[in-house]
């Protein structure tokens, strides 16, 4: 808690800083609205200053000086007159400007935002601390706008109250302005301190509500429906963990809830209704009556007025706090927004031009220091257009070390050369553009058939001239017979996510329309990781025959736990707790009769028991 207490301590500069940030890139975004949004302020406050203050002035010496009630008439018909023009400015405000100012401040942070997501390293997902931090810098992007935007408003308004109301006093009633000071100062100190709890309660209950959501959504979504269903075991655990987490946060709650009752009776009424009111009136009240220092029209004027007055130093109290909550929240967007990749490439070495051999060399690599490494000292060679297999029991390691080729992580022993150049020297981007790779958890996204094996953006016209490539692809991939039976053939929509009508595929056709990314893109390299584990095994024997047929010119690593699929590799590597412990063709292996024999007769026994 010590620790959290010295986060949340920050320099004037850094609160000043960070809130500045969410400023300018409003301004710079939309810099009209954020004009008019602070003329609002302004003129709604001299209005009520105007009606309120020295119109009830106005009013009552009209009476006292008995003057002719044709002048207080036209005098309010200049106030309502004020106010209709102001309620037409207001009805442009918040039906033109409002309405698309906002927005677009929106999306301009999100954009900021979603091109870091796509610069975070892999490591960040893996890293509990940094993925909380991640998440709510996400969620508080937008409410970090909305709130800087509600200080602005408070500032610029408090301001022009003060000053308007704050002549006032002076001129009519100086020492009135002691009592609004102090109720200034109490509740500044107060809010303050209320502030830094709400936040730290906040902060507290972060991972229980992720719990929260993540159990949410489990029950909700498509893809939870069916193992919901038949595993009626995990939702009661999950029921269960929904109890344990509302009881934490119940106790979390309950844990805040004395101080927090005890500060806002301090800020909400000692500091504020106490002192200004009760106070302030038998002052107000002894003045007139007892010392006849002020008349009573000045009693009630000044009563009147000394709301607003009181009301703006309080939203200008509670301006410090919040800029400093609001400043904790920014503080983790520019964190994230500042984060530097560190798969970063160390010379930005183009890209040979024809395909060369990759090595890995004396290579080790754990996810977290805690687990320690999951590949051990690996030694591996693969020439250009070589066919290699990858196979191993659960875990050993196979898709980490898919992932270290991909340079999703780098090494942390060793090095990977490609062309005998380490690979971090190249140009990243060209590097993994070299490489196409089809994960396990490949995802299909919401858009057309054809923009899912384009993986791009590209104009219509474009994307028409490609069609012959997309098609090629997708019967590679063995997914044409599916798609012959699409009502509009490419431009398919997937997933019901934005169209109602848009087609669910089954895992099977998923995975070949996924695949068929891999044949579309001209990549020197292709990496699959268990392409075939959905299909059936015609379509597993087709893809194998169709994949060795197009990538004849390219390099092939592929997964596969059917060892059946493997055989016709050039090379197959074995992999076990992170080591490669048998290397050669299937049939040397077998010769071996070690682990990748056991494993074969395993799974050929089966295909004997089966028929
Ligand atoms: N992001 C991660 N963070 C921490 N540990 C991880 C991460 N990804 C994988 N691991 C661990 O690394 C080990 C190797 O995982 P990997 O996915 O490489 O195995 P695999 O051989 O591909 O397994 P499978 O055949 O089940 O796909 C496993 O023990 C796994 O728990």
């Amino acid at each position: 808690m010590e620790e959290q207490k010295n986060k949340n301590k920050q320099s004037l500069k850094k609160i000043l800083s960070n809130n500045w940030f969410i400023i300018k890139l409003s301004f710079q975004t939309a810099p009209f609205f954020m004009i008019y949004m602070i003329f609002e302020a302004v003129k709604q406050r001299c209005l009520v200053f105007l009606e309120h203050t020295y119109g009830i002035k106005f009013v009552l010496e009209a009476a006292e000086y008995q003057k002719p009630f044709i002048v207080v008439v036209r005098f309010l018909l200049i106030v309502f007159a004020a106010w209709a023009i102001s309620f037409i400015f207001s009805g442009i405000y918040q039906n033109r400007v409002s309405q698309k100012g906002l927005p677009k401040i929106q999306k301009r942070l999100k954009e900021l935002m979603y091109e870091r997501v796509k610069a975070l390293d892999l490591e960040c997902y893996d890293d509990p601390t940094y993925y909380n931090e991640f998440v709510l810098s996400l969620s508080e992007a937008e409410k970090s706008i909305t709130r800087t935007h509600q200080i602005i408003e408070a500032f610029f308004g408090g301001v022009t109250t003060l000053i308007t109301s704050g002549i006032f006093f002076l001129t009519t009633d100086s020492p009135s302005v002691l009592f609004v000071l102090g109720s200034f100062g109490l509740t500044f100190f107060f809010a303050q301190i209320l502030n830094k709890v709400n936040y730290k309660n906040r902060i507290e209950k972060n991972p229980e509500e992720r719990k929260r959501t993540y159990i949410h959504r489990v029950f909700y979504l498509n893809e939870y429906a069916k193992e919901i269903r038949l595993n009626p075991d995990m939702s009661e655990r999950l029921y269960e963990e929904f109890d344990t987490t509302n009881d934490n946060l119940y106790l979390i709650e309950k844990s805040y809830a004395k101080k927090r009752t005890g500060l806002q009776f301090l800020v909400n009424y000692v500091t504020n209704d106490f002192i200004s009111d009760v106070i302030y009136i038998t002052y107000l009240v002894y003045r007139a009556a007892i010392m006849h220092a002020i008349s009573y029209s000045s009693v009630v004027v000044l009563w009147n007025s000394s709301g607003s007055l009181k009301n703006s130093l309080r939203n200008i109290s509670r301006i410090f706090p919040q800029i400093s909550e609001n400043s904790l929240y920014i503080e983790k967007i520019r964190n994230f927004l500042n984060y530097e990749t560190k798969i970063i490439s160390t010379k930005n070495l183009p890209m040979p031009n024809v395909p060369k051999t990759l090595e890995f060399k004396n290579v080790s690599f754990g996810y977290n220091k805690e687990d320690g490494n999951i590949l051990h000292n690996v030694n591996l060679i693969i020439h250009p257009n070589q066919k290699i297999a990858l196979v191993g029991y659960n875990g050993a390691g196979k898709t980490t070390l898919i992932k270290l080729i991909m340079r999703l992580y780098d090494p942390s022993e060793g090095e990977i050369r490609y062309n005998g150049i380490n690979i971090k020297d190249y140009n990243v981007k060209e590097y993994r553009n070299m490489i196409g790779t089809i994960f396990q958890d490949f995802k299909i996204f919401a858009a057309s058939v054809s923009d899912n094996v384009i993986l791009d953006y590209m104009e219509d016209a474009l994307k028409s001239k490609r069609e012959k490539e997309i098609r090629h692809a997708l019967t590679f991939s063995g997914f044409d017979y599916k798609l012959n039976s699409l009502p509009q053939g490419l431009s398919t929509e997937l997933t019901t996510e934005f169209e109602e009508d848009g087609v669910d595929l089954s895992g099977g056709e998923s995975q070949k329309l996924a695949t068929a990314r891999a044949f579309y893109k001209d990549a020197r390299m292709v990496i699959l990781d268990e392409p075939s584990s959905a299909l059936d095994p015609i379509a597993e024997y087709q893809l194998n025959e169709t994949m060795l047929q197009a990538a004849a010119n390219k390099t092939v690593i592929f997964i596969s736990h059917r060892l059946s699929t493997t055989r016709n590799a050039d090379r197959i590597l074995m992999l076990e707790h992170g080591q490669i412990i048998e290397e050669g063709t299937h049939e040397e292996l077998l010769e071996l009769k070690n682990k990748y024999a056991a494993m074969w007769k395993a799974q050929a026994g089966k295909y004997v028991d089966i028929e």
